[in-house]
């Protein structure tokens, strides 16, 4: 009998995860309560999981329940939760509920884990298409969309799982067979109280038996420095040194897994610039420590297409180009897009999430025509822009669409530059999420200066 049989289990939240816990919970033979603090969410829930109790919006564990299983957005001082430690009743997260379910498994698959602030979803991306171009039974998993329960109970070979910080921290006994921290920078402060709480959470990728790191950030470079794991491997977007992997000669090349071997052709990876090869060199770190060949490799990251709304070009028009990088959720990520034009009309805002920009507006003022701020900390940065790019022309736009940020980006624009949609910031002020902010974007460009030149 397994370990949650008869075992009385309360799920927190009833979305994604919530749903997908409940049920692998159910067929470990657990009896089941979910909570959330929707109702209308809960009921959804209804016909889908016959069989489970359902109860709108518990400030404490019943006292039966043995085991929380929470979802990743909740945070540990809500309610409930604090509740369910007060009470010395165990929190984990959906993620470790399928590392514990993995583990009575006869054959459990391989956990290729990646995380950092950015690049995730487009490094298990890249690292699926590796794996399938070696013919594993591989899938893409976690923050990315699946849960990982469901890819373990599908009986994948191996899981290239995304892990968000959120998944990190209630996942405290996850030892990946290898895990990758790509970088890291400000967000999602206001979940974890501080950046030393969030890069605590990110650390734990690196206590499996493989570490890999992108060394070229001394923070980064040094939590690699400090793990636990048996080998330790840097990548790094210069000529790799042993133990590393890196770029030579326009090519990825590994000096850490076996004799130095050249992967794939730079020109190969998409997106281009410095963060497609930074998350490149990511993916096949993990791939070759699983012992995919260097021809696999290849062909995987040929074969890699980028998710939408990450650095997508949208039309030309007069001269400027526009872009949708609605994914730059964060300052970071903002930084990494604009940097890849020089002269850029940045239409940016929503909700930074506690996150500075002043390094940002510091670093990239010289390639700033203009700027169109909109949504709910418009003026943080504004204010950023201020101090440190006084010269740089600012509209703030108080209530306005995504048509009013293209017209005023338009009339700033000229003909060589770009206007980039990179909002260091979380959506949901104006939008449901990024791609609906994403989409609102492209279509308000072709709106506003007609559909131009569109590339295939
Ligand atoms: C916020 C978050 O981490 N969401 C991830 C989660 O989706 P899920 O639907 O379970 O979201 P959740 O926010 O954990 O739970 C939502 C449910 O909990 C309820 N809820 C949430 C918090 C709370 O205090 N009380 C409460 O009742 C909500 O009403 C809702 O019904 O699990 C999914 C599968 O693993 C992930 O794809 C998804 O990542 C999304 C895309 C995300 O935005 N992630 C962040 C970390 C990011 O990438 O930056
Ligand atoms: N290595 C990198 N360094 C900096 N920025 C990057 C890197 N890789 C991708 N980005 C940028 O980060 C953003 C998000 O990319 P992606 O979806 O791959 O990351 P993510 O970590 O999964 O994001 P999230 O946590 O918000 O889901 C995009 O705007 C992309 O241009
Ligand atoms: N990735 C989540 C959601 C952002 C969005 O969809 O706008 C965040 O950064 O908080």
């Amino acid at each position: 009998m397994g370990l949650l049989a008869g075992r009385n289990v309360l799920v927190a939240g009833a979305g994604v995860t919530g749903r997908s816990a409940a049920e692998a919970l159910l067929a470990a033979g657990a009896a089941v309560t979910v909570t959330d603090g929707s109702a209308d969410r809960l009921a959804a829930l209804e016909p889908l999981l016959p069989g489970v109790a359902l109860v709108p919006g518990l400030a404490a564990p019943p006292p039966e329940v043995e085991l929380v299983v929470t979802s990743p957005g909740w945070r540990p001082d809500s309610p409930l939760l604090s509740a369910a430690a007060a009470a010395g009743v165990e929190v984990v997260g959906e993620v470790e509920l399928a590392w514990r379910m993995g583990l009575e498994l006869a054959d459990p698959p391989a956990w290729l884990a990646v995380t950092g602030t950015n690049g995730k979803t487009t490094t298990v991306g890249m690292l699926e298409s590796i794996l399938r171009a070696a013919g594993i039974d591989a899938v893409a998993c976690g923050n990315v969309g699946l849960p990982v329960v469901d890819a373990l109970l599908a009986g994948r070979r191996v899981l290239a799982v995304e892990l968000s910080s959120f998944q990190l921290h209630w996942s405290p006994s996850v030892r990946p067979a290898a895990g990758v921290l790509l970088n890291l920078a400000e967000d999602h402060l206001d979940w974890h109280g501080s950046f030393e709480g969030y890069a605590a959470a990110k650390a734990g990728v690196l206590t499996g038996e493989v570490a890999v790191a992108g060394v070229d950030d001394p923070y980064v470079a040094d939590l690699l420095h400090r793990s636990p794991a048996a080998v330790h491997v840097g990548f790094t977007a210069g000529a790799p040194e042993e133990g590393q992997l890196g770029v030579l000669d326009g090519h990825l090349v590994d000096r850490a897994f076996g004799p130095d071997t050249v992967l794939a052709p730079v020109a190969d990876v998409r997106p281009g610039g410095p963060p497609g090869i930074a998350d490149a060199l990511a993916a096949a770190a993990l791939a070759r420590a699983h012992g995919v060949s260097a021809e696999a490799v290849r062909r995987g990251l040929r074969d890699f297409r980028p998710g939408a709304h990450r650095a997508e070009f949208v039309t030309e028009s007069g001269g400027v180009s526009y872009v949708d990088d609605s994914k730059a959720t964060n300052p970071h990520a903002a930084e990494a897009s604009l940097r890849s034009h020089e002269s850029v009309v940045w239409v940016a805002g929503g909700l930074l999430k506690g996150a500075s920009v002043d390094d940002l507006v510091r670093t990239e003022a010289h390639r700033l025509r203009g700027a169109v701020l909109i949504g709910a900390d418009r003026g943080v940065i504004a204010a950023a822009l201020s101090r440190h790019a006084p010269s740089v022309p600012v509209a703030v736009l108080d209530d306005a669409t995504m048509e009013d940020a293209v017209r005023a980006a338009r009339s700033m624009a000229r003909p060589g530059d770009a206007v980039v949609l990179a909002p260091a910031a979380a959506s949901m002020d104006m939008f449901n999420d990024y791609a609906h902010r994403g989409r609102a974007f492209a279509d308000a460009v072709l709106a506003v200066v007609g559909t131009g030149h569109r590339r295939s």
